[in-house]
Protein backbone atom coordinates (compact mmCIF):
# COMPACT_ATOMS: atom_id res chain seq x y z
CA UNK A 1 0.00 0.00 0.00
CA UNK A 2 2.88 2.22 0.85
CA UNK A 3 3.82 2.05 -2.84
CA UNK A 4 0.17 2.25 -3.84
CA UNK A 5 -0.17 6.02 -2.67
CA UNK A 6 3.74 7.55 -3.60
CA UNK A 7 2.69 8.62 -6.67
CA UNK A 8 -0.31 10.04 -5.62
CA UNK A 9 1.79 11.41 -3.16
CA UNK A 10 4.15 13.07 -5.77
CA UNK A 11 1.65 14.01 -7.76
CA UNK A 12 -0.07 16.30 -4.87
CA UNK A 13 3.41 17.57 -3.27
CA UNK A 14 3.92 18.52 -7.05
CA UNK A 15 7.05 16.85 -7.38
CA UNK A 16 6.97 13.97 -10.05
CA UNK A 17 8.78 11.84 -12.17
CA UNK A 18 7.13 11.90 -16.09
CA UNK A 19 7.48 9.12 -17.87
CA UNK A 20 6.55 8.83 -21.87
CA UNK A 21 5.55 5.32 -22.52
CA UNK A 22 5.40 5.39 -26.17
CA UNK A 23 7.70 8.63 -28.21
CA UNK A 24 6.86 8.49 -31.14
CA UNK A 25 5.40 11.23 -33.26
CA UNK A 26 2.61 12.37 -30.56
CA UNK A 27 4.86 11.37 -27.57
CA UNK A 28 7.52 13.62 -29.14
CA UNK A 29 5.10 16.86 -30.41
CA UNK A 30 3.73 16.56 -26.53
CA UNK A 31 7.25 16.22 -24.98
CA UNK A 32 9.17 18.82 -26.89
CA UNK A 33 6.25 21.29 -26.02
CA UNK A 34 6.40 20.37 -22.60
CA UNK A 35 10.03 21.10 -22.44
CA UNK A 36 9.53 24.29 -24.84
CA UNK A 37 7.76 25.71 -21.73
CA UNK A 38 7.99 26.33 -17.90
CA UNK A 39 5.07 25.70 -15.82
CA UNK A 40 4.72 24.78 -12.67
CA UNK A 41 4.83 22.13 -11.21
CA UNK A 42 7.50 21.02 -13.46
CA UNK A 43 8.62 17.61 -13.60
CA UNK A 44 11.42 16.70 -11.79
CA UNK A 45 12.65 14.34 -14.20
CA UNK A 46 11.64 13.38 -17.57
CA UNK A 47 11.89 9.18 -18.98
CA UNK A 48 10.78 8.59 -22.53
CA UNK A 49 10.54 4.86 -23.34
CA UNK A 50 10.16 3.53 -26.84
CA UNK A 51 10.54 -0.22 -28.78
CA UNK A 52 13.58 -0.18 -30.16
CA UNK A 53 17.09 0.93 -29.33
CA UNK A 54 16.63 2.54 -33.25
CA UNK A 55 14.35 4.86 -32.24
CA UNK A 56 15.93 5.83 -28.52
CA UNK A 57 19.36 6.44 -30.03
CA UNK A 58 17.20 9.01 -32.14
CA UNK A 59 15.47 10.68 -29.45
CA UNK A 60 18.39 11.56 -27.13
CA UNK A 61 20.15 12.74 -29.93
CA UNK A 62 17.67 15.32 -30.30
CA UNK A 63 16.64 15.32 -26.60
CA UNK A 64 20.21 15.15 -25.01
CA UNK A 65 19.26 15.81 -21.56
CA UNK A 66 16.19 13.47 -21.17
CA UNK A 67 17.04 10.04 -19.97
CA UNK A 68 15.60 7.19 -22.83
CA UNK A 69 15.17 3.52 -22.21
CA UNK A 70 13.47 0.45 -24.65
CA UNK A 71 13.08 -3.16 -24.09
CA UNK A 72 13.23 -4.50 -20.31
CA UNK A 73 14.73 -1.16 -19.33
CA UNK A 74 10.98 0.03 -19.61
CA UNK A 75 10.20 -1.90 -16.83
CA UNK A 76 12.39 0.28 -14.41
CA UNK A 77 11.19 3.45 -16.16
CA UNK A 78 7.58 2.98 -15.84
CA UNK A 79 8.35 1.76 -11.62
CA UNK A 80 9.67 4.99 -11.83
CA UNK A 81 6.92 7.25 -13.02
CA UNK A 82 4.52 9.04 -10.84
CA UNK A 83 2.79 10.34 -14.25
CA UNK A 84 2.82 8.24 -17.22
CA UNK A 85 2.04 10.01 -21.02
CA UNK A 86 0.80 7.02 -23.32
CA UNK A 87 2.18 7.28 -26.61
CA UNK A 88 2.12 3.71 -28.47
CA UNK A 89 -0.35 2.73 -31.25
CA UNK A 90 -3.44 1.44 -30.32
CA UNK A 91 -2.90 -1.95 -31.40
CA UNK A 92 -0.05 -2.11 -29.25
CA UNK A 93 -1.52 -1.06 -26.23
CA UNK A 94 -2.58 -4.27 -24.35
CA UNK A 95 0.93 -6.14 -25.51
CA UNK A 96 2.63 -2.91 -23.76
CA UNK A 97 0.71 -2.43 -20.69
CA UNK A 98 1.06 -6.05 -20.23
CA UNK A 99 4.83 -6.37 -20.20
CA UNK A 100 4.85 -3.38 -17.78
CA UNK A 101 1.84 -4.37 -15.65
CA UNK A 102 4.47 -5.53 -12.57
CA UNK A 103 5.75 -1.71 -13.00
CA UNK A 104 2.27 0.32 -12.57
CA UNK A 105 1.52 1.51 -8.57
CA UNK A 106 -1.28 4.04 -9.67
CA UNK A 107 0.26 6.11 -11.70
CA UNK A 108 -1.84 8.93 -13.46
CA UNK A 109 -1.67 7.79 -17.08
CA UNK A 110 -2.85 10.52 -19.42
CA UNK A 111 -3.56 8.81 -22.91
CA UNK A 112 -2.88 10.18 -26.17
CA UNK A 113 -4.60 6.93 -28.01
CA UNK A 114 -7.21 7.19 -30.47
CA UNK A 115 -9.87 4.63 -29.33
CA UNK A 116 -8.88 3.63 -25.71
CA UNK A 117 -11.98 4.27 -23.64
CA UNK A 118 -11.34 5.46 -19.77
CA UNK A 119 -13.10 2.76 -18.84
CA UNK A 120 -10.66 0.14 -20.69
CA UNK A 121 -7.88 2.14 -19.70
CA UNK A 122 -8.77 1.63 -16.09
CA UNK A 123 -7.49 -1.79 -16.26
CA UNK A 124 -4.09 -0.21 -15.66
CA UNK A 125 -5.16 2.48 -13.23
CA UNK A 126 -8.00 4.25 -12.24
CA UNK A 127 -6.38 7.83 -12.47
CA UNK A 128 -6.88 8.32 -16.02
CA UNK A 129 -7.00 11.47 -18.21
CA UNK A 130 -7.91 10.55 -22.44
CA UNK A 131 -6.35 13.26 -24.23
CA UNK A 132 -6.99 14.07 -27.94
CA UNK A 133 -4.32 16.21 -29.68
CA UNK A 134 -2.51 16.32 -32.46
CA UNK A 135 0.73 17.20 -34.65
CA UNK A 136 0.92 20.52 -34.77
CA UNK A 137 1.19 20.03 -31.05
CA UNK A 138 5.12 20.10 -31.52
CA UNK A 139 4.86 23.50 -32.90
CA UNK A 140 3.06 24.31 -29.71
CA UNK A 141 -0.21 25.92 -32.04
CA UNK A 142 -2.19 22.39 -31.60
CA UNK A 143 -5.54 21.17 -30.43
CA UNK A 144 -6.37 18.94 -27.63
CA UNK A 145 -9.56 17.58 -26.46
CA UNK A 146 -9.60 16.28 -22.58
CA UNK A 147 -11.65 13.88 -20.28
CA UNK A 148 -11.25 13.24 -16.72
CA UNK A 149 -12.34 9.91 -15.19
CA UNK A 150 -13.65 10.36 -11.98
CA UNK A 151 -10.93 9.87 -9.76
CA UNK A 152 -8.59 12.03 -11.39
CA UNK A 153 -10.39 15.14 -11.68
CA UNK A 154 -8.20 15.60 -8.65
CA UNK A 155 -5.56 16.03 -10.87
CA UNK A 156 -7.34 18.22 -13.46
CA UNK A 157 -5.00 21.31 -13.32
CA UNK A 158 -1.57 19.26 -13.60
CA UNK A 159 -3.06 17.63 -16.34
CA UNK A 160 -4.30 21.41 -18.29
CA UNK A 161 -0.64 22.56 -17.21
CA UNK A 162 0.72 19.56 -19.01
CA UNK A 163 -1.02 19.81 -22.20
CA UNK A 164 -1.48 23.51 -22.34
CA UNK A 165 2.13 24.06 -23.66
CA UNK A 166 0.81 22.19 -26.87
CA UNK A 167 -1.44 24.97 -27.75
CA UNK A 168 -5.07 25.28 -26.59
CA UNK A 169 -7.11 22.76 -24.82
CA UNK A 170 -10.13 22.28 -24.05
CA UNK A 171 -12.17 19.85 -21.28
CA UNK A 172 -15.66 17.60 -23.15
CA UNK A 173 -17.29 15.09 -21.67
CA UNK A 174 -15.65 11.40 -22.93
CA UNK A 175 -18.32 10.64 -25.69
CA UNK A 176 -16.97 13.41 -27.80
CA UNK A 177 -13.85 11.72 -27.90
CA UNK A 178 -14.69 9.99 -31.67
CA UNK A 179 -15.71 13.25 -33.05
CA UNK A 180 -12.38 14.73 -31.34
CA UNK A 181 -10.14 12.16 -32.46
CA UNK A 182 -11.38 12.93 -36.18
CA UNK A 183 -11.75 16.68 -36.06
CA UNK A 184 -8.50 17.26 -33.66
CA UNK A 185 -6.45 14.23 -34.15
CA UNK A 186 -6.73 13.39 -37.87
CA UNK A 187 -7.79 16.94 -39.07
CA UNK A 188 -4.88 17.99 -39.58
CA UNK A 189 -4.17 15.45 -42.29
CA UNK A 190 -7.56 16.70 -44.19
CA UNK A 191 -6.46 20.59 -43.88
CA UNK A 192 -3.33 19.43 -45.65
CA UNK A 193 -5.61 17.66 -48.50
CA UNK A 194 -6.81 20.82 -48.61
CA UNK A 195 -4.06 22.78 -48.75
CA UNK A 196 -2.42 20.47 -51.57
CA UNK A 197 -5.06 20.73 -53.54
CA UNK A 198 -4.69 24.76 -53.62
CA UNK A 199 -1.31 24.63 -54.32
CA UNK A 200 -2.55 22.38 -57.08
CA UNK A 201 -4.53 24.73 -58.63
CA UNK A 202 -1.98 27.62 -58.43
CA UNK A 203 0.11 25.58 -60.05
CA UNK A 204 -2.28 24.73 -62.54
CA UNK A 205 -3.18 28.42 -63.34
CA UNK A 206 1.37 28.94 -63.40
CA UNK A 207 2.37 29.86 -59.71
CA UNK A 208 5.65 28.47 -59.58
CA UNK A 209 5.46 25.21 -56.33
CA UNK A 210 7.21 27.53 -54.15
CA UNK A 211 4.93 30.29 -53.95
CA UNK A 212 1.79 28.46 -54.23
CA UNK A 213 2.59 26.59 -50.64
CA UNK A 214 3.49 29.61 -49.53
CA UNK A 215 0.29 31.20 -50.20
CA UNK A 216 -1.62 28.65 -49.60
CA UNK A 217 0.10 28.23 -46.38
CA UNK A 218 -0.60 31.75 -45.19
CA UNK A 219 -3.98 31.87 -46.49
CA UNK A 220 -5.25 28.86 -44.28
CA UNK A 221 -3.32 30.60 -41.45
CA UNK A 222 -4.62 34.14 -41.95
CA UNK A 223 -8.56 32.67 -42.34
CA UNK A 224 -7.83 30.18 -39.16
CA UNK A 225 -6.98 32.97 -37.35
CA UNK A 226 -9.81 35.60 -38.69
CA UNK A 227 -12.40 33.27 -37.48
CA UNK A 228 -11.02 32.52 -33.92
CA UNK A 229 -10.33 36.39 -33.60
CA UNK A 230 -13.48 37.54 -35.55
CA UNK A 231 -15.86 35.37 -33.69
CA UNK A 232 -18.08 35.81 -36.34
CA UNK A 233 -19.57 32.82 -38.38
CA UNK A 234 -17.41 31.69 -40.94
CA UNK A 235 -20.19 31.96 -43.82
CA UNK A 236 -20.37 35.91 -42.76
CA UNK A 237 -16.67 35.85 -43.13
CA UNK A 238 -17.25 33.67 -46.33
CA UNK A 239 -19.74 36.18 -48.02
CA UNK A 240 -17.54 38.79 -47.49
CA UNK A 241 -15.23 37.87 -49.80
CA UNK A 242 -17.80 36.74 -52.50
CA UNK A 243 -18.29 40.06 -54.78
CA UNK A 244 -21.44 39.82 -57.07
CA UNK A 245 -20.63 38.25 -60.31
CA UNK A 246 -17.22 38.23 -59.32
CA UNK A 247 -14.38 35.36 -59.00
CA UNK A 248 -15.11 33.65 -55.32
CA UNK A 249 -18.76 32.70 -55.96
CA UNK A 250 -18.12 31.34 -59.35
CA UNK A 251 -15.21 29.24 -57.90
CA UNK A 252 -17.49 28.33 -54.80
CA UNK A 253 -19.81 26.90 -56.66
CA UNK A 254 -17.87 24.93 -58.80
CA UNK A 255 -16.40 23.14 -55.40
CA UNK A 256 -19.77 22.91 -54.49
CA UNK A 257 -21.06 21.26 -57.45
CA UNK A 258 -18.07 18.70 -56.96
CA UNK A 259 -19.59 17.44 -53.78
CA UNK A 260 -16.36 19.38 -51.66
CA UNK A 261 -18.71 19.97 -48.53
CA UNK A 262 -20.23 17.12 -48.00
CA UNK A 263 -17.18 14.91 -49.22
CA UNK A 264 -15.33 16.75 -46.07
CA UNK A 265 -18.07 16.42 -43.39
CA UNK A 266 -18.68 12.59 -44.79
CA UNK A 267 -14.60 12.51 -44.30
CA UNK A 268 -14.83 13.59 -40.65
CA UNK A 269 -17.79 11.15 -39.94
CA UNK A 270 -15.94 8.48 -41.13
CA UNK A 271 -12.87 8.73 -39.34
CA UNK A 272 -15.11 9.31 -35.93
CA UNK A 273 -16.59 5.69 -36.73
CA UNK A 274 -13.20 4.36 -37.31
CA UNK A 275 -12.03 5.46 -33.92
CA UNK A 276 -15.25 4.53 -32.17
CA UNK A 277 -14.15 0.89 -33.11
CA UNK A 278 -10.55 0.84 -32.30
CA UNK A 279 -9.10 0.03 -28.87
CA UNK A 280 -11.95 -2.24 -28.28
CA UNK A 281 -9.48 -5.14 -26.91
N1 LIG B 1 -0.06 10.54 -35.44
C1 LIG B 1 -1.04 11.39 -35.17
O1 LIG B 1 -1.22 12.41 -35.87
C2 LIG B 1 -1.93 11.18 -34.01
C3 LIG B 1 -1.84 10.04 -33.25
N2 LIG B 1 -2.68 9.87 -32.17
C4 LIG B 1 -2.55 8.69 -31.33
O2 LIG B 1 -1.25 8.73 -30.78
C5 LIG B 1 -0.78 7.41 -30.57
C6 LIG B 1 0.62 7.27 -31.10
O3 LIG B 1 0.60 7.45 -32.50
P1 LIG B 1 1.92 7.87 -33.27
O4 LIG B 1 2.71 8.81 -32.41
O5 LIG B 1 1.50 8.29 -34.61
O6 LIG B 1 2.67 6.45 -33.33
P2 LIG B 1 4.24 6.16 -33.54
O7 LIG B 1 4.32 4.83 -34.19
O8 LIG B 1 4.90 7.32 -34.18
O9 LIG B 1 4.78 6.03 -32.04
C7 LIG B 1 4.60 4.88 -31.26
C8 LIG B 1 5.69 4.83 -30.24
O10 LIG B 1 5.50 3.65 -29.43
C9 LIG B 1 6.78 3.03 -29.28
N3 LIG B 1 6.69 1.64 -28.89
C10 LIG B 1 6.49 0.54 -29.67
N4 LIG B 1 6.57 -0.57 -28.92
C11 LIG B 1 6.85 -0.17 -27.65
C12 LIG B 1 7.08 -0.85 -26.42
N5 LIG B 1 7.04 -2.18 -26.33
N6 LIG B 1 7.35 -0.12 -25.32
C13 LIG B 1 7.39 1.23 -25.39
N7 LIG B 1 7.19 1.92 -26.50
C14 LIG B 1 6.92 1.23 -27.63
C15 LIG B 1 7.42 3.22 -30.63
O11 LIG B 1 8.80 2.95 -30.58
P3 LIG B 1 9.56 2.37 -31.88
O12 LIG B 1 9.66 3.51 -32.82
O13 LIG B 1 10.86 1.94 -31.35
O14 LIG B 1 8.72 1.23 -32.39
C16 LIG B 1 7.10 4.70 -30.84
O15 LIG B 1 7.98 5.51 -30.10
C17 LIG B 1 -1.77 6.47 -31.25
O16 LIG B 1 -2.49 5.80 -30.25
C18 LIG B 1 -2.67 7.36 -32.06
O17 LIG B 1 -4.00 6.91 -32.04
C19 LIG B 1 -3.57 10.84 -31.79
C20 LIG B 1 -3.68 11.98 -32.52
C21 LIG B 1 -2.90 12.25 -33.69
O1 LIG C 1 -5.02 7.98 -38.01
C1 LIG C 1 -5.12 7.67 -36.82
O2 LIG C 1 -5.71 6.62 -36.49
C2 LIG C 1 -4.53 8.56 -35.75
C3 LIG C 1 -5.58 9.01 -34.75
C4 LIG C 1 -5.85 10.44 -35.09
C5 LIG C 1 -4.79 10.79 -36.02
N1 LIG C 1 -4.04 9.78 -36.32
Amino acid sequence: MATQNSSLDNLRKGTYTLTVLGCGTMGTAVLAAILNSSFSPYPSKIICCTGSENSSLKLKQTYPNIEVSFGDSNLEAVAKADLIILGCKPFMCSQIMESIKSSLHDQLIISLLAGWTIKNLQTYSPYIARVMTNTPAKYGCGMAVVSLSDEAEQFNDLVLKLINPIGKAIKLPEKNMDAATSLVGSGPAFCLLMMESLIDGGVKMGLPFVAAKECAAKVMEGTAKMVLESGEHPASLKSAVCTPGGTTIGGLLVMEDKGVRSGIARGVEEAANIASKLGKK
